[in-house]
């Protein structure tokens, strides 16, 4: 059942503004209504630039239908993900991620954040896209009721959020010289893949000074992530500083983040941004901090190799084929490895 109003922790009408005197990372706005409506080649052009380089940019939603899905979409499914969170301990763990899966729960301090051990605030609730857009008589898991409660309300935010993430991505193809079919046909929505919408939960800051490592240094597994949050805290590399800096946080606009498997399929040509999340700086760090990513990753049985294009330079040829399923839990296995390149 929703709580009421009054005990509501995402509320995100009572945040105060990301405060100022942090040093920061300015990314560039997107209009997705000039992407999607207008077919603005400058704008697409800029898209390009960007994903040469840093990887990050925001996502300027207001103006088009799917912009104004994303936008409440998002919101309703942080309220949703409250509802998860609240749940007993007992019953979550009852959803526990396993084995092969990434649906599901993942508690706070499973992931290491350093060589210490320490481990990370966040708590996760994965909705596996595969599950979350079939009828219910095709759904392989079991679910918590308020998940399945709410369920065609994931299936639209899916469908939208993937749905841009092909978009940019065809803009990305036309670039490259690639045929827009060729990624989009790595990443068709029907066919099972590692696709999900990740709900998550850190507490508050405990002390004034960074960092408190919510989630720690990584680049995203997928191709293409559309990521919400209503609080600083997502820090990016900043290659110029040499570690580590905030976002300069924009509430309700979304993040897109290009990952691993867009810089494998060219060869290097685009770029995922290295990235890692503390808990909000400031006066809004008093708060639970939610954010809700969907991840647009390849199909599990598409073949893991460079396109060849005019835009992508030729690598030498993969020694032996894998496929999206495993080389992602290729990528996860090596994360460990990665957390000593962090300074904060
Ligand atoms: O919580 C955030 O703002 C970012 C989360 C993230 O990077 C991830 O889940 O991959
Ligand atoms: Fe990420």
């Amino acid at each position: 059942m929703p709580h009421s109003e009054a005990t509501r922790e995402f509320a995100p009408e009572t945040y105060p503004e990301f405060p100022t005197g942090f040093p920061t990372v300015e990314l560039e706005t997107i209009s997705l209504t000039k992407l999607l409506t207008d077919n603005d080649a400058a704008e697409a052009d800029r898209v390009f630039e960007i994903c040469k380089g840093r990887g990050f940019f925001y996502l300027e939603l207001p103006g088009c239908p799917a912009g104004d899905i994303i936008a409440e979409g998002a919101n309703k499914v942080a309220a949703a993900a409250e509802d998860v969170f609240k749940l007993p301990l007992e019953e979550k763990m009852k959803y526990h991620i396993q084995g092969d899966s990434l649906d599901g729960y993942k508690l706070a301090g499973e992931t290491k954040t350093d060589k210490a051990g320490t481990g990370d605030t966040a708590e996760f609730f994965n909705l596996g896209k595969n599950e979350m857009i079939v009828p219910d008589d095709q759904m392989k898991k079991p679910w918590p009721e308020v998940v399945k409660a709410s369920k065609p309300m994931f299936k639209e935010y899916i469908e939208t959020a993937h749905g841009v993430g092909q978009f940019i991505l065809g803009i990305l193809a036309k670039k490259l010289g690639v045929d827009p079919a060729e990624f989009a046909n790595r990443h068709r929505i029907e066919e099972m893949s590692g696709d999900h919408i990740r709900m998550t939960r850190g507490p508050p800051r405990e002390k004034e000074e960074l960092p408190e490592i919510q989630t720690p240094s990584h680049t995203d597994f997928g191709t293409i992530t559309l990521l919400m949050n209503w609080l600083g805290g997502l820090q990016v590399w900043s290659e110029s500083a040499r570690k580590a800096l905030l976002l300069n946080h924009e509430p309700d606009v979304p993040v897109i983040n290009l990952g691993d498997a867009a810089v494998k399929f060219t060869n290097g040509v685009l770029c995922a941004g290295r990235h890692r999340v503390i808990p909000a700086p400031g006066a809004q760090g008093k708060y639970p901090r939610y954010s809700i990513v969907y991840f647009v990753r390849p199909e599990n049985q598409c073949i893991m190799k460079q396109l060849r294009a005019p835009g992508i330079p030729d690598g030498p040829q993969e020694e032996k084929d894998i496929n999206a399923r495993d080389w992602i839990k290729q990528q996860a296995a090596g994360l460990g490895v990665q957390f000593q390149a962090y300074k904060n």
